[in-house]
């Protein structure tokens, strides 16, 4: 088994990300800009936001955070959305998902202009995504896409099962594994929730991944011997042991799939690590105005 480092991987990255960075603020003056919103308390989102905010100031980008109470109107927030589409000096724009259940995320998503949408989920990005034009990459499955290439994990041809069909993991991930670019070019199975026996399916996987928010989802009999594995899961769990007080799991049996497994990401250190440079790749990108003029 070879481990998909994550720690290693976005390390690496985020030195070629804060060069670039000082390159445009040499010849621009200014800084690449990413402005996240986070409504409400929830404990997951306010450290994974907190993260992003961090990992700006290590590469060398301005960020602002937005902070509401979870009873914000959908119509402040949108009005929000708005001005910040206007604001010039603003390169990219989050919002934190999941949102208050009085929000429909939908009108919060078409609301970001799709020139700043770093979060690639605005359907101009999606659609321009599956049709291989330049776009806005969704942070998660652009992370994993560069975590595969950094290991030259071969992907063309081989069956690519994924396990989840979400609107920000998934849905895109498949996509992606589908294109004609690398990586890509793989057979793509997607299964879900409807999906009467996902072993089936799993057994046949070369490439494997699993966004499905169950611990331990991905057992070491679902698999075959030499897969490939990422680990999308972001379960967390109440802890004694740890200083924050939360432990994460990912979806899949660590300790015993990466027994039979070729290659396969750790939880935490793998994909999430990966989500940050994808976004601060799409908020670059943003600032250089290589997606949209
Ligand atoms: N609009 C929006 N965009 C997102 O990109 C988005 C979102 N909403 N909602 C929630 C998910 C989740 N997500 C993560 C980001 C970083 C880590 C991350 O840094 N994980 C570290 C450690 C985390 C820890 O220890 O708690 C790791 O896996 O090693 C995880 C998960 C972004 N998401």
């Amino acid at each position: 088994m070879q481990l998909l480092d994550g720690k290693y991987v976005s390390e690496k990255l985020k030195g070629e990300i804060a060069e670039a960075a000082a390159k445009i603020l040499a010849e621009t003056g200014r800084k690449p800009h990413l402005v996240a919103v986070l409504v409400g308390h929830d404990g997951g989102s306010e450290t994974y936001v907190a993260s992003k905010i961090k990992n700006c100031e290590a590469v060398g980008f301005k960020s602002t955070l937005v902070r509401y109470e979870s009873d914000v109107t959908e119509e402040e927030l949108l009005g929000k959305v708005a001005e910040l589409n206007t604001d010039a000096d603003i390169d990219g724009i989050i919002v934190q998902l999941p949102l208050p259940k009085h929000i429909d995320p939908e009108k919060v998503t078409e609301k970001i202009d799709h020139r700043k949408d770093v979060d690639g989920f605005h359907p101009v990005n999606l659609g321009r995504m599956q049709r291989n034009l330049p776009s806005f990459i969704p942070a998660t499955p652009y992370g994993i896409t560069l975590m595969l290439k950094e290991y030259g994990v071969e992907t063309a041809g081989k069956h690519c099962v994924v396990v989840g069909r979400s609107n920000i993991v998934g849905s895109p991930m498949s996509i992606l594994m589908a294109r004609n670019t690398t990586p890509g070019n793989c057979t793509v199975t997607i299964c879900h929730s409807r999906t009467p026996d996902i072993k089936k399916f799993t057994l046949d996987a070369d490439i494997l991944i699993v966004a499905i928010g169950k611990k331990n989802f991905i057992t070491a009999d679902m698999v075959k011997e030499g897969v490939v594995v990422v680990d999308v899961g972001m379960n967390r769990e109440t802890s004694t042991t740890t200083k924050s007080g939360f432990k994460l799991y990912g979806d899949v049996d660590f300790e015993n799939v990466s027994k039979k497994a070729s290659w396969i990401t750790p939880v935490p250190g793998g994909v999430g690590l990966m989500t940050i440079i994808g976004l601060l790749k799409n908020t670059l990108a943003s600032a250089n105005k290589e997606v949209y003029k």
